[in-house]
């Protein structure tokens, strides 16, 4: 394969990186933190970083690039984006994977080497301990100076062995793992667990640690201001005393999972512990200069020192691009919401899925209110929040069942699509463990996978595009991956109820989207949202980017906890805000309750006003 020169490589599917961006980009000596605001491209910047390492030569052969995201969609799109730029025998250099799913391949694939006492058998369970199990368990124990909390922290940090005395946390840490592998016929472990048993066989087994270092000379990190306490202490279990240059991207301006775990000061522990070099980039390729100078103003009281962003986008629209949009009645805010998307609509300015309206909670009841007038307008307004069977439509559309079945059903629905293609075959890739270096095992894939099309095509031309085809539409894709292979690749779905949630939900989504179209293709446009109007928390639309956001309900009763010292509230608001590529707007209404007085001065200086519905819908 020949190689390109590093001074020769150009960004590819882009005109250009920023200068802060191509330092970032070259910095191979040392590890980076690249800090960066809303819509800077953090991810394209670590998909552009791998194809450069790649493409010239600069990660060798048989050298490989480890890539950590947070979720699985976010690691699959990444590998996507390197495979699109890269030679096969490149891309398969990159692999990308969840936080979880790197420690479990650990232990898969050096079993044999976990020390006699805490070797798992091959066919060990994964489970996800919620708070009331470590109760249960702390109470048949009769350990009542501990409690669930002490426990869950312990186990996560805990080094093994753990000996069976001293402080009562201790003893229940050991009485634990010996519960989790003697108490019932299988052996259960939790992700805590097996980051543990990582740390004890790389500890072990100083073979595998060298393997590890070598294998792997670069390390990236996705949404590094997400990363918990466990997650930092398992990348330094796999690389502390390596050469290996990380980098790692993130915005602490959007960190809102602190609740959940997330570090509060993961970029400092990051640059202190692994020597790193902070590089901000400073552009925001998403929104348009007049949004970018509102972010700033938020973003500025987040942290008075962030630098001003570079607008890279261009206005497309005319008028204005956020205000706060106040109403009497929340009969008349519907109205009027639902008046202006359909006009903006109908001018061409804007397309329906490309509107989002985000609320802080309760999606179902701000649905309730909206539905009537929207349906009126012929507009389609689709709860992202609402269940399908037992799951959210949101979180279904992120699962990994249906991203796999709905590139398969997709697939028998069209002629060509590429994009599908090469996506389905990362998938099989991934669920039948083949090597990306074995030549052999992934020509068998593709025909595999040829013929699997052909016989979809076949099967959704014999099979009515309505409702009551939606269960056998699902099962030919399912039965063609294997519900023991998916079930078996991805821990969450072991449990059956957890797998038939999902599964359930697939079926019933795909079965409502048969119903307003007349062909599967359209039905899995419906599925995944096109012609549509989101509504959605701020916390799921985290990544996420619409021409157009209205959020919905910026006053007192509905955002009691946005104040100026709840840095986490200030940060929600910052996220929602710099989903807008175009315009952002906020509604109050009189009849819910007041302005939030103190967010409404903050960005009066620049220009952001109220403005009643005679303004909003001149005539
Ligand atoms: N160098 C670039 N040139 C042009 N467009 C870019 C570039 N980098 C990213 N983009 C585009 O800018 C938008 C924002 O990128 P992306 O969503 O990756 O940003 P992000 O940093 O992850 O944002 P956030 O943290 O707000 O979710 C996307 O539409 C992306 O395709």
């Amino acid at each position: 394969m020949s190689r390109g020169r590093p001074e020769d490589w150009r960004p590819q599917g882009l005109e250009d990186l920023e200068p802060r961006a191509w330092q970032a980009l070259r910095q191979i000596e040392r590890s980076v933190l690249v800090t960066a605001g809303a819509g800077a491209g953090k991810t394209e910047f670590l998909a552009q970083k791998a194809t450069y390492l790649l493409q010239t030569g600069l990660c060798p052969a048989p050298k490989r690039i480890l890539a950590i995201s947070f979720k699985r969609d976010a690691a699959r799109n990444l590998a996507e984006r390197v495979a699109k730029r890269c030679p096969p025998e490149q891309a398969r250099r990159f692999n990308s994977y969840t936080f979880d799913a790197f420690a479990k391949s650990l232990v898969d694939r050096f079993r044999a080497a976990v020390p006699d006492a805490y070797r798992p058998p091959a066919d060990y369970r994964i489970v996800m301990p919620r708070r009331q199990d470590y109760l249960d368990f702390l109470d048949a124990q009769e350990l009542h100076g501990v409690n669930a909390d002490q426990l869950e922290r312990a186990i996560a940090r805990a080094q093994l062995p753990v000996a069976d005395e001293g402080s009562e946390l201790q003893r229940a840490v050991a009485a634990y793992w010996r519960a989790q592998y003697n108490d019932q016929d299988d052996v259960l472990l939790s992700f805590a667990m097996i980051n543990r048993l990582v740390e004890l066989l790389i500890r072990e087994n100083p073979s595998i640690l060298k393997a590890l270092h070598l294998t792997y000379p670069v390390v990236f990190l996705d949404e590094f201001q997400d990363t918990t306490f466990a997650q930092f202490q398992l990348l330094r279990t796999a690389f502390d005393g390596s050469e290996a240059a990380f980098t790692a991207v993130g915005d602490d301006k959007q960190r809102i999972m602190v609740w959940a775990g997330a570090m509060p000061d993961a970029f400092a522990q990051f640059e202190q512990h692994f020597a790193a070099q902070r590089i901000s980039i400073i552009c925001n390729w998403r929104s348009h200069e007049d949004l970018v100078r509102i972010q700033h103003v938020i973003a500025s009281r987040i942290d008075p020192n962030v630098e001003e962003p570079e607008a890279r986008a261009d206005r497309l629209v005319d008028g204005d691009v956020a205000a706060i949009w106040e109403f009497e009645t929340e009969d008349e805010e519907s109205d009027c919401l639902a008046q202006w998307i359909k006009r903006e609509v109908q001018a061409g300015n804007v397309e329906p899925h490309d509107v989002a309206i985000l609320v802080r909670m309760r999606a179902d009841e701000v649905e309730g209110q909206l539905s009537a007038a929207f349906e009126e307008r012929g507009l389609r307004l689709r709860n992202v929040a609402r269940n399908v069977g037992e799951i959210a439509i949101q979180d279904l559309l992120g699962e990994d069942l249906t991203q796999i079945l709905l590139r398969l059903v997709r697939l028998g629905s069209t002629t060509r699509s590429p994009e599908n293609w090469n996506a389905a075959l990362l998938d099989l890739q991934f669920l039948e463990a083949v090597d990306p270096v074995d030549e052999a095992g992934q020509q068998l894939l593709q025909r595999r996978l040829q013929e699997f099309v052909r016989k979809m095509r076949r099967t959704l031309r014999g099979l009515d595009p309505i409702p009551d085809s939606a269960a056998e539409a699902a099962q030919a894709a399912l039965d063609f991956v294997r519900m023991e292979v998916l079930r078996q690749a991805f821990p969450s779905y072991q449990r059956q109820p957890d797998f038939d949630r999902v599964w359930n939900g697939f079926t019933l989504l795909l079965q409502e989207s048969l119903q307003h179209t007349k062909n599967w293709s359209g039905a899995l446009d419906e599925f995944e949202g096109l012609g549509q109007i989101a509504l959605m928390t701020i916390h799921k639309s985290k990544g996420l980017e619409f021409h157009t956001i209205i959020f919905y309900g910026l006053d007192n009763q509905t955002w009691w906890s946005l104040t100026p010292n709840r840095l986490e509230e200030l940060n929600s608001f910052f996220v929602a805000f710099t989903r807008a590529k175009q315009r952002a707007f906020f509604t109050l209404c009189a009849e819910r309750g007041q302005p939030v007085a103190w967010i409404e001065n903050l960005l009066a200086p620049s220009g952001v006003h109220r403005t009643g519905s005679a303004d909003i819908l001149p005539d």
